[in-house]
């Protein structure tokens, strides 16, 4: 180890006082920490280096550089970075829940002022990052965060340009095809912020919903849910289409009017929808088109975020929820969050796997508390979700091209 990386290594001893686990992603664990200099409480992810044993290497240094500087009030806060262990360490803000869980959780009602209030907020991240020709390209629910203050904050930002597409072999991880425009399903190789507006779009129907919109089981399976919802894309809609590396032509299904799909969203809603959805990501819509669009100027007025409904914050026990009647229509019914991932026995030679906590670095593990991961091993039933199509959707996902 160098005298720089004993200097880093110090620093997180000295400086983070490590707690409970929060998780795991497709980069690597999560915990919750406090940092002895401010008092505040931070999340710190600890993401593996893989091959890159030597350290971390400078253009990603160069890119977590810029992601210190994306400050924005609906943009989590990258805090500090460090090497420590041959793992890079990125301390962020730490927030109390995420819009995953608030689209789960059967006891908040969510009104159309409510929803109007969390798509602007994730479109004013959008337009920020998207204005300094930073791309997302992660978007889901479970990525767009919340403080204590109500306000919602995008996460993960840029980590997959720095870090390289996730590898998305886990079950846990494909969740994210769902939310993927069709031109990043059809292989395009250059792409722009449009490919956030899609999973954006996705996001916001989900909110209407109340379930994720366009399960996919497979790449091609989520473009064949995307083109029974919008119709298959007419070589006009879309001229560049047919020249995608990936592209196989679909047989052609006519486009059912959007308001079946969406019974109860406004005309405007619809409008912005559909906008989002746009076909020819030269002709979809922008993030800042989007905040201009009249839905945010027409009634209901967006809630003010420290009045938005939330869940229990983490760690706090969530209530029981009602039970179900499998004959009272579309309902989803997930099992806490975390635990809806399946995570498969890795042998990939890392030991660094949330089932094995106690393996976490020894010097910082004293303020760590009991019980963050033993959840986690409990059986639990998987999701029971109905597709938009009325039926049952395909099986989880399992493994992505
Ligand atoms: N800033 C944060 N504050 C509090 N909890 C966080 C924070 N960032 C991440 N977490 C929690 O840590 C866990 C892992 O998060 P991470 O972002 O690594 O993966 P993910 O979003 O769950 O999945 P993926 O990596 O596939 O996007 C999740 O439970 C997440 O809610």
């Amino acid at each position: 180890m160098s005298e720089i990386d004993n200097l880093l290594t110090k620093k997180v001893a000295d400086r983070y006082l490590k707690r409970e686990v929060l998780g795991e992603g497709t980069y690597g664990v999560v915990y919750k920490a406090i940092d002895t200099k401010t008092n505040q409480t931070v999340a710190i992810k600890k993401i593996r280096l893989g091959k890159q044993k030597e350290g971390v290497n400078f253009t990603a240094l160069r890119e977590i550089k810029l992601l210190k500087e994306l400050k924005d009030p609906n943009i989590i806060e990258l805090i500090d970075a460090f090497p420590h262990k041959g793992n890079l360490h990125l301390v962020f803000e730490f927030m109390e829940s995420d819009l995953e869980a608030v689209i789960r959780d059967r006891n908040i009602v969510l009104s159309p002022a409510d929803v109007k209030s969390y798509l602007q907020m994730t479109l004013k991240a959008l337009a920020f990052c998207h204005k300094k020709w930073v791309l997302h390209r992660d978007m889901k629910p479970n990525n767009l965060l919340i403080g204590a203050d109500g306000q919602l904050k995008l996460g993960d930002f840029g980590l997959a340009r720095i870090f390289g597409s996730p590898d998305r072999r886990f079950t846990h991880q494909v969740f994210a095809r769902w939310y993927r425009a069709p031109e990043l399903l059809f292989g395009t190789k250059q792409y722009g912020p449009a490919v956030d507006i899609w999973g954006a779009g996705c996001v916001f129907a989900e909110l209407l919903l109340r379930r994720p919109f366009l399960q996919g089981s497979s790449d091609i399976d989520q473009l064949g849910k995307i083109f029974a919802a919008f119709g298959t894309p007419k070589p006009a809609q879309w001229p560049d289409m047919v020249y995608l590396p990936d592209y196989v032509e679909y047989q052609y299904v006519p486009a059912p009017p959007l308001r079946s799909l969406f019974p109860m969203a406004s005309d405007d809603a619809l409008d912005l929808l559909s906008k989002m959805f746009t076909y020819d990501p030269k002709a979809r819509i922008t993030a800042q088109q989007a905040l201009e669009h009249r839905y945010f100027t027409s009634p209901p007025a967006p809630t003010n975020p420290a009045s938005l409904p939330r869940p229990p914050r983490k760690g706090e026990s969530i209530p029981k929820a009602p039970e179900i009647n499998p004959t009272d229509g579309p309902t989803v019914l997930s099992p806490p969050r975390k635990l809806r991932r399946v995570m498969p026995n890795r042998t990939d030679g890392n030991e660094e796997n949330v089932h094995n906590a106690d393996k976490f670095d020894d010097h910082v593990g004293e303020g760590r508390t009991a019980g963050a991961t033993s959840s986690r091993n409990d059986s639990v039933p998987m999701s029971i979700d109905f597709s938009v199509f009325g039926s049952r959707p395909p099986p989880r996902p399992t493994i992505n091209r």
